[in-house]
């Protein structure tokens, strides 16, 4: 795309990216540039990228914008009525905080978070809505309903497999969708995925554990995201799959969960929320 430019914003809630240049960052930018209800307030990269004091419009390749890209998140999320954040654990923890102080909403999208890290967000949540989901996606939260129901209507005997796909760039396993999944087989199942879940298989694993929970990662080429649910019986297979194949997905619900946010008190929330699937 070569002509994306911000016209005619008003009072419209401002939305600061963090990651800007990433796959996720320029998606963002691109649809909030397009959105009629929204602004870009911001575009922030970490300290030493090319990028740095550039116009992003420019950056991207296209027509100036007017938002120069920063590596000061302080000065740009003041500004900010949201934060749409799709960048690494360290990262996203610190803009929490930020966020909060702001009392922007911030939408997380960022994977591969430690216990240690969604404590950190807990606290932040104190002070202003999170909404976070390892996959923002409309198809992908269904699934996730409809993984529970079949978890909850087959019993022990039908083991369970969670195969995800993506890219060679992805750098966490398993995938944050792999999780939500994984999630809410066990729910279904009345269980905890912390009891269910098996650790990637290698050598003399011995036979399967009835109950358990079990996850692949393949890592290749350009796959935006692919994600299997296997329920396996004796005799029958029942699969239930989603398949990404545009990365606007979920640059779409990260943006309406950034709009659903404004009039929403502090607290943690997940796109289940966000599209009334709760
Ligand atoms: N929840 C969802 O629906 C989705 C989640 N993701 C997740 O989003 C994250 C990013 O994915 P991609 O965009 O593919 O990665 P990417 O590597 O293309 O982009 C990440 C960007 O964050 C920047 N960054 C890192 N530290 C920073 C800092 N301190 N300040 C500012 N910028 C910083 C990097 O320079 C990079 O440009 C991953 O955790 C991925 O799993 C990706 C797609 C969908
Ligand atoms: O890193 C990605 O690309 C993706 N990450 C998310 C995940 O970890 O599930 C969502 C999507 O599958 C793409």
């Amino acid at each position: 795309m070569s002509d994306f430019q911000q016209t005619e914003t008003g009072d419209l809630p401002g939305i600061v990216v963090t990651g800007a240049s990433g796959r996720m960052g320029q998606m963002l930018i691109r649809l909030i540039l397009e959105n009629g209800d929204c602004r870009l307030a911001g575009a922030l990269e970490r300290a030493g990228h090319d990028w740095i004091g550039r116009d992003i419009g420019e950056a991207m390749g296209g027509q100036p914008v007017g938002i120069m890209v920063s590596d000061d998140p302080v000065g740009v999320i003041a500004r900010a009525q949201a934060v749409i954040d799709f960048t690494a654990p360290a990262a996203t923890v610190a803009f929490a905080e930020l966020t909060a102080q702001a009392r922007a909403v911030h939408v997380i999208g960022t994977t591969g978070l430690a216990e240690d890290d969604l404590a950190k967000l807990a606290a932040s949540a104190r002070h202003a809505p999170i909404i976070r989901a390892g996959n923002m996606s409309l198809g992908v939260n269904l699934l996730v309903g409809l993984t529970r129901k079949v978890a909850a209507a087959l019993g022990e005997e039908w083991d369970i497999e969670v195969v995800e796909a993506h890219h060679r760039m992805k750098v966490d396993a398993p995938s944050g969708t792999a999780l939500m999944l994984g999630e809410a087989a066990a729910e279904g199942r009345g269980a905890d995925l912390a009891d269910l879940r098996i650790p990637a298989r290698e050598g003399i694993t011995g036979a399967r554990e009835p109950g358990s929970i079990g996850f692949s990662a393949i890592r290749g080429g350009d796959v935006v995201g692919e994600h299997d649910v296997i329920f396996a019986g004796a005799g029958e297979r029942l699969i239930l799959r989603h398949v990404a194949t545009d990365r606007a997905i979920f640059a779409r619900g990260a943006i309406r969960a950034a709009l659903w946010g404004q009039d929403k008190g502090p607290g943690e929330y997940d796109m289940a929320d966000v599209l009334g699937l709760t």
